[in-house]
Order: C-alpha cells, then structure tokens, then sequence
C-alpha cells in the first residue's frame, strides 16, 4: 500500500458546470516529491485542499498511510494532524511575530528543540532581524519565506504547498527552493507542491502530475514528461517544442524517410535542444535562418526546412538569412497520442 493514495477522486464546486477535480487517482510514496503543474483554473489547488483535508470530495477517498482523510464537512477543526499545508494566502497569523507564527506548532515540544529549531529556521530562511516583526512588516518574499519555515517546523508526514515561491525574488528563489527540498528530503517528508514554474517541476520533483480540466493528463518522472509528453497539450506546457505532422517531419529531414519506424500517423515532437546544426556546404538538403533571439546561454532559432518552420536552439549566433544543415537522431523524436 503506498503512503499516500486517491482513488477516483471528484469534487464541483456548488453552481459550477463542471467538475474542478474529476476521478483523479494517484498513488505517492513515503518520501517522495510530487509537483503539480496545469493551466489555469485546471484544478491543482482544488486536488490539493482535497488531500490535505481542507475540500470534501463529492466521490472517490482519500488515504494517509492507510488511513481514510476526511474534509471539512467531517470535522470540526477542517485538515488533518499529519498534514501542513501552505496555502497561496500564506495564512501567517497576523498579531503575531514572526518567530511566534514559526513555533506555532512547536508548542507541544520541549523548550530546548524548539529555540533549536527556530534557530535553524531562521537561519535556513535568512529571516535574521524579522524574528520580532509582524507579518504586515514583512515584504510579500520574506512572509512567504516565513510562511514556508512555519509548514516546515514540525516535519509533518506529509507538507502540501501551493505556489511556494511564487513571491521570492530572483536572488533568492534558487536557494529557498533547494534548501526546502533539501530539508524535506533530510526530515523525510512526503511533499506535493502546485507551482507554474515548469523549471521548478522538472528540476524539484520526482514526479509531475500535469492536470488539464481537473483530470491528470500524465504523471511521470520529470524526463518522461519532458521528452514524452503524452499530447501537445503536455508539450507545449513544458516549453518551446517542435509538433509536427507526419509528411511534415519528412520534408523538413529527407532522409528520415527511409525509416520505417518514423512512418506514423500521429504527431512528431522533439524539443529544439535536440536539433544539430552544421554549417552547409551544398545548396540542397538544407534550412535557411528567418529569426535569432538571445536567450543567454543559447540562441533560439527558427529555421525554415523544406518549407517548415523549426525551432532550434544554438550555442552559436546565426543571422536571418544564414543557410545551415540539420540532423536529428531519431532516437529523440517522440509520436503523441491521439
Ligand atoms: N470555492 C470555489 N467555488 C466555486 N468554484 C471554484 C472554487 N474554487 C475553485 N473553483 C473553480 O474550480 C476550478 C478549479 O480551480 P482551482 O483553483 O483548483 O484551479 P488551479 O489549477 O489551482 O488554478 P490557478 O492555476 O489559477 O491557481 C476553476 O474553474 C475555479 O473557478
């Protein structure tokens, strides 16, 4: 039995049409890395307030180490013992000081782990000189550093947080999330997180769970989503992707039309880091550059091949107009359902 396991999970809300969360099942072990990505309105916080117990369920359960989680409807004090969850709105307590909101659910502990505790928090959350603070006081990046060191004080057996980072500047983003990674990975905490930051899915978890209309499309580990995305719908969610009908690969790489494993009737996709580029020598066989943008690292390219528009990504700088040669492997071209 996994840790944690919903089976045909459904929730509408009242005078909604359709359902935000519809017969989803999912199955997580303990201690794993779960994020939640999905367009807007698709149901991510809806199926996250339903695990933690904070949303009821109109059909399917919910279980915790085997242990059924009931929602608000069930309880007088809505969520579970064993669940933290850190919802969008922070919820610091806001007469409170910060150190305060921290050791709020610590008070149960001896005095001695709990000034441990909220020294390390303070620390890992660089929240030195706030500790006496309001939340008011606080810029939106440093409540929700607050906010993230209170959901990680108790090491819960499971941590729900939804858009962690989303406040954080840029300067910090990079360390706050790999330190709250680190730290649920060294206490051994099971986390699910919602987050539009495809970057943070694929570089965070060990799975993704990619929801569309309140039903989870795929959910793989970060390369498979990556590299297979089950529909255009997955590919386009993760980043620039090339998607191209059939006839349309082969005008665009001849030569792949004498590969009779490529001879499909769905969709071709490949990423534009999987694209080489050599300068071309002959006049045939051949794209022609029509646009270059800047991205820092590389340079993304679109490159009209036999008549098809290409994205490509380059270390090196090519101007509209230049005439190179492409190749992929066919290894890398994925076929997408439907
Ligand atoms: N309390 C509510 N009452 C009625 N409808 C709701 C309520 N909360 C959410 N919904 C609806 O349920 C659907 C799913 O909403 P939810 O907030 O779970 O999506 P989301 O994927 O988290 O969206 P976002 O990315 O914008 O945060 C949406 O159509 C939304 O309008």
């Amino acid at each position: 039995m996994p840790f944690l396991r919903l089976t045909h999970v459904s929730r509408k809300y009242p005078g909604q049409n359709l359902a935000a969360v519809d017969d989803v099942s999912l199955d997580l072990q303990e201690g794993g890395i779960l994020s939640i990505v999905g367009e807007n309105g698709s149901g991510k916080t809806t199926l996250l307030k339903i695990i933690g117990g904070f949303e009821d369920v109109d059909a399917g359960e919910v279980r915790l180490a085997d242990e059924v989680v009931t929602g608000p409807s069930h309880n007088l004090v809505p969520g579970h013992p064993d669940i933290k969850m850190l919802a969008q709105d922070l919820r610091l307590m806001p007469k409170h000081t910060i150190l305060e909101n921290i050791g709020y659910n610590l008070r149960g502990y001896v005095h001695e782990f709990q000034n441990e505790r909220l020294n390390y928090l303070v620390d890992l959350f660089r929240l030195q000189g706030l500790e006496h603070k309001r939340p008011v006081q606080l810029s939106g990046g440093q409540q929700q550093r607050a906010a993230l060191a209170r959901a990680l004080a108790e090491e819960p057996a499971l941590l729900l947080l939804d858009e962690p980072f989303s406040s954080l500047d840029i300067m910090l983003k990079d360390e706050i999330r790999h330190k709250v990674i680190r730290q649920a990975r060294k206490d051994g905490d099971t986390l699910i997180f919602v987050t539009h930051e495809v970057k943070d899915a694929l570089s965070l978890s060990d799975q993704i769970a990619v929801m569309r209309a309140g039903k989870i499309v795929q959910m793989d580990e970060p390369q498979v989503v990556y590299e297979k995305p089950k529909d255009e719908y997955v590919a386009y969610l993760f980043g620039n992707v090339n998607v191209l009908a059939p006839d349309d690969l082969f005008k665009a790489f001849p030569d792949l039309r004498n590969n009779n494993s490529l001879h499909q009737h769905t969709k071709a996709s490949f990423r534009p880091g999987k694209v080489c580029i050599c300068e071309s020598q002959t006049k045939t066989g051949q794209g022609v550059v029509t646009s270059s943008a800047y991205l820092g690292d590389t340079y993304e390219l679109e490159i009209e091949a036999g008549g098809i528009p290409l994205k490509v990504n380059s270390k090196e700088y090519y101007r509209p107009g230049d005439k190179l040669c492409l190749r992929i492997d066919p290894d890398h071209i994925h076929f997408l359902e439907g």
